[in-house]
């Protein structure tokens, strides 16, 4: 059986600090365009992440923003219409982009799992678990030790007898850690995950978390945790990228963020839910809506809700900036500038 590891402290490329060692996940300038036969909808927009062993990495936005598609990009299970177009993916030094299927299929579950949003849609509902689980050994050319599955089971806090269940057998939190069991059978060195919680109770959410957080722990490995609750990634993630309109708007340590938001996008996500830490404050939402991403606004693409935007925010894209610990796509911060005493737009709600 694959040894464990342990986690070890470092931060992401842009966390400001020296990261202590090579990232095991490099992604560079990836995009990912869907064909809809007019105009391409560009839903990951040269994106750059690097992820280190035993970190975990929230990635936040919208719905709509891109998130799932990056993750599909990174993980190399996007289907038609969607493509990447440009960029690489190099995992523990490999190029996932140029691939082939077979190689690819040796690297999942192994090195590197999927726990996608719906286990229900995930797992194969005419199979138990441990006919599941099995199939995943079996792909593989690897010695598992057969108390393996049950070993898993445990770990997420299934008691191993439901190795026999069916799918439907199970509640929503438990198939959700059924998946998370499979996805540790190899005991990978890092772990994607599409709001594997979204679907259950708070009370179930936050304990899975919790537990994710201890595996996590407890076994070294990284994980990409795609979500849209902030309040989660705050609780859980080393790093956070937020996303908007496909592209990265802000990535920096997760505390960093929280406390001094750089982009008024992630200002205005913060404030739109409630904190645990500090006086009450009223929520309030972000005007207006995501922008069609076939034809996304000129310059700033966040410009037509963003409450500070100013005359060159339509004119001119930003880069990602630093902005002390963390970057930031916002002009506000790019160098030479100042920002204006008061915004020079309406904000449309
Ligand atoms: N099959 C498709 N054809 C065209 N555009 C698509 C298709 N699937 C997704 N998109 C577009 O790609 C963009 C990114 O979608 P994606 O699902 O990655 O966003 P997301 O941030 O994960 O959203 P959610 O939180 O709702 O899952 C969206 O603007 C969406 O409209």
């Amino acid at each position: 059986m694959r040894s464990t590891r342990s986690a070890t402290p470092h931060c992401g490329r842009f966390g400001g600090d020296v990261p202590s060692q090579q990232p095991i996940l490099e992604v560079r300038d990836l995009t990912v365009e869907y064909d809809t036969g007019s105009s391409p909808v560009v839903a990951v927009d040269s994106v750059d992440l690097d992820v280190h062993a035993g970190e975990f990495v929230g990635v936040v936005g919208e719905s709509g923003c891109g998130k799932s598609t990056l993750l599909f990009a990174i993980v190399q299970l996007l289907s038609p219409p969607a493509a990447i177009t440009g960029g690489s993916v190099h995992f523990q030094g490999q190029d996932l982009v140029a691939m082939n299927e077979k190689k690819l299929a040796a690297l999942r579950w192994r090195d590197y799992s999927v726990v996608m949003q719906s286990a229900m849609n995930a797992l194969n509902p005419v199979k138990s678990i441990g006919s599941q689980f099995r199939d995943a050994i079996m792909s593989h050319d690897e010695r598992v030790d057969d108390d393996r599955p049950a070993e898993v089971m445990r770990m997420v806090g299934i008691d191993p007898i439901h190795l026999r269940s069916y799918p439907h057998q199970l509640s929503g939190g438990m198939r959700q850690r059924a998946m998370i069991a499979m996805a540790l059978l190899f005991t990978p060195d890092m772990i994607i995950m599409d709001e594997p919680t979204s679907a259950l109770d708070v009370v179930a959410q936050r304990s899975l978390m919790v537990q994710i957080k201890e595996l996590q722990q407890q076994l070294g490995f990284a994980v990409v945790f795609v979500t849209h609750d902030m309040s989660l990634v705050s609780h859980f993630s080393d790093q956070l990228m937020v996303m908007y309109a496909g592209q990265v708007v802000e990535f920096g340590a997760t505390r960093a963020v929280f406390d001094h938001p750089a982009h008024p996008y992630s200002k205005g996500l913060l404030d739109a839910f409630p904190s645990i830490r500090g006086p009450k404050q009223p929520l309030t939402g972000i005007p207006g809506t995501p922008p069609n991403l076939a034809h996304p606004p000129s310059g700033c693409r966040f410009h037509p809700r963003c409450p500070v935007a100013f005359e060159d925010c339509p004119k001119i894209e930003p880069e990602l900036y630093q902005v002390g610990p963390t970057q930031a796509r916002c002009l506000l911060h790019a160098p030479g500038r100042t920002q204006p005493a008061e915004p020079v737009q309406e904000v449309t709600s």
